[in-house]
């Protein structure tokens, strides 16, 4: 079984697939962070980060791991766990511009679809692109102001500031974010974070088939 939660930035995304996966006792996937992991090399290393060449001999010289954790997922480059690093101002500034680059989405793309179902899978394209076949799929929405007066209950910035990132940050991964047409759209506005978890575990059926 695999259930996809896309949505876009800051709407709850893996709070809501790390409660889903809880309920359901199965491994939650957070795929932006291997967007987030390859951009963290890319600067690391010094590259441009516009350039796909560059960025695919790193990532395939310095291969970076996906560790799904229950209480949240790890990425680890080599034996360090790069987590921490993947959070910030800077990352969500750049990320966006790694994502964009079909190199890098083939890359993140074969790294998920190795993984042993079943599985929670949270992003921007798991219902359309990488996991097509998922019985069940939703995808996740709220107003930019909301989203950022979220957000800046975890970051020291204003909320102006933050939800005028969040609109460019949406604004540059339109491409790869829109709704698959057989998701099941919720806007989280209005509700609380087990609210959202427990609109989607109602929305499953008793027994998914497997995918
Ligand atoms: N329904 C909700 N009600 C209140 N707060 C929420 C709700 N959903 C999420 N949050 C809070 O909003 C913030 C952003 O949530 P989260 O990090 O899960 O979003 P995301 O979509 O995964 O973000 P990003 O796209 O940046 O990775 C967190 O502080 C989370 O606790
Ligand atoms: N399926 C995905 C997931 C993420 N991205 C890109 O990564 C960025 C960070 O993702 P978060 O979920 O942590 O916000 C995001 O802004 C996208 O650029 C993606 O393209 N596809």
């Amino acid at each position: 079984m695999i259930v996809t939660i896309d949505g876009v930035a800051a709407s709850g995304k893996s709070s809501v697939a790390s409660g889903v996966a809880r309920a359901l006792q199965v491994p939650y996937i957070s795929s932006g962070l291997l967007y987030r992991g390859a951009t963290l090399l890319g600067l690391q290393a010094g590259l441009d980060l516009h350039d796909a060449r560059a960025l695919l001999v790193t990532l395939q010289a310095q291969p970076l791991r996906l560790e799904p954790l229950a209480e949240g997922n790890r990425v680890w480059h080599a034996e360090q766990d790069v987590t921490e690093q993947l959070h910030s101002t800077r990352m969500d500034r750049g990320v966006s511009v790694v994502a964009a680059l079909p190199e890098v989405r083939a890359w993140v793309d074969a790294q998920l679809r190795a993984l042993e179902a079943p599985f929670v899978a949270e992003g921007r394209d798991m219902g359309t692109n990488v996991f097509p076949q998922a019985p069940a799929k939703f995808y996740l929405t709220a107003s930019p102001r909301i989203r950022a007066e979220r957000r800046a209950r975890e970051r020291p910035e204003d909320v102006p500031a933050i939800e005028a990132a969040l609109i460019l940050r949406d604004q540059l991964d339109a491409a790869q974010s829109a709704p698959a047409t057989d998701a099941v759209v919720i806007d989280t506005g209005p509700l609380t974070l087990e609210g959202v978890i427990e609109a989607i575990l109602a929305h499953l059926p008793a027994r998914v088939p497997s995918a």
